[in-house]
């Protein structure tokens, strides 16, 4: 089976690492990337700093570049993944629903809109089922689909896994790499011999994201999730793999055991870019380091360690590759999911 899609936004760092996902897929063909009007009608190669660590594809270099237009990319395209600025993604996403196509969209707009599936396939892919909500509503022939923040996703599958013993309460502070703030996100300036202890709408993001996926679907709507989650987002001066300290609390008493059991239980789905298995637990308490880890089951693995108890709940770190399982890989993923849902 081969499904053509095209990816929106596709010469910036996230489109970037699609590509590089995209190259050899089992399932995907790429047969269109657009990104703004300054580079349609370049080949992908003139309008594209390339940056990500292999080399661009041959034959995606060849690509012409279109402009970010329903009437500009190809009926035979069955599937769109976004990485669009969000401000432009809001505008421009529903004009490639209403025409019809089916978006998984890394982009941060919409991500909370109550039918706006936000899914992380190993933790909610049910509430994929609130398209038929979102169809209705908006009388749209395509759909809209979104992952979480990048930092959401390294915590909410740890989360997810906990929940089998009441979750409460969470505290989280990360440590991000620059890479989430995108190629001109931070200056060399700013962040060598540095740590930024401010990441704009960050916290937020995790707070919210996380109750949402952690949510119940009634086939109608989203109930999120009670827990209380507290937030504080750092910027650090590694390249990729968002490292998180967490506190979690429950309402049963868990020990580090107790912890370890439910990690290993977390589900691993039969998709090409799901990894098995979805968390990997650290014994040595050095670990995870987003050096050493950040590309475990090629990025897209969550990665744990030093679990220990607390007055404040059981502590963990927890680590992923940001721009891999938190950001490009996981609307990957969820758009395996969509065809294996028969929505594409
Ligand atoms: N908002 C995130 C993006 C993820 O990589 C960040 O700023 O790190």
């Amino acid at each position: 089976m081969s499904v053509n899609v095209g990816i929106l936004g596709g010469t910036g760092a996230v489109g970037q690492r699609f590509i590089q996902l995209l190259d050899g897929h089992s399932d995907f063909e790429l047969v269109a990337i657009t990104a703004s009007d300054d580079s349609a009608g370049k080949s992908y190669r003139e309008a594209a700093k390339w940056r990500v660590d292999s080399p661009i594809p041959d034959w995606v270099g060849d690509i012409e570049v279109r402009e970010t237009d329903p009437q500009a990319v190809p009926d035979d395209v069955d599937l769109l993944f976004s990485s669009l600025p969000s401000g432009v993604a809001e505008v421009v996403e529903p004009r490639f629903t209403e025409a019809g196509y089916v978006v998984s969209s890394n982009s941060s707009n919409s991500r909370m809109a109550d039918d706006v599936p936000l899914v992380i396939p190993e933790v909610n892919g049910e509430h994929l089922d609130l398209l038929e909500v979102q169809q209705d509503e908006r009388g749209w022939d395509g759909a809209l689909v979104k992952n979480p923040n990048c930092s959401t996703i390294t915590m909410v599958p740890t989360l997810a896994a906990l929940d089998r013993f009441g979750l409460e309460t969470v505290h989280v502070s990360t440590l991000q790499a620059v890479s989430g703030a995108g190629y001109d996100g931070v200056t060399s300036m700013e962040i060598i011999d540095n740590v930024i202890p401010h990441i704009g709408g960050e916290e937020l993001k995790m707070e919210t994201e996380s109750r949402k996926l952690l949510g119940s679907f009634d086939g109608t709507e989203i109930d999120h999730h009670d827990v209380n989650v507290s937030a504080s987002c750092n910027r650090v001066p590694t390249l990729d793999g968002h490292l998180e300290n967490v506190w979690a609390e429950t309402r049963k008493d868990i020990d580090t055991d107790d912890a370890r059991g439910a990690f290993a239980d977390a589900p691993t789905l039969d998709l090409p870019s799901a990894p098995d298995p979805l968390i990997e637990v650290f014994e040595n308490p050095d670990r995870p380091q987003p050096r050493l880890d950040r590309t475990l089951g090629g990025g897209m693995q969550i990665a744990v360690g030093g679990l220990q108890n607390t007055p404040s709940g059981l502590q963990y770190n927890c680590l992923a590759h940001n721009t891999i399982r938190g950001a490009a890989g996981a609307s990957l993923l969820n758009g395996e999911l969509l065809v294996r849902e028969g929505w594409v």
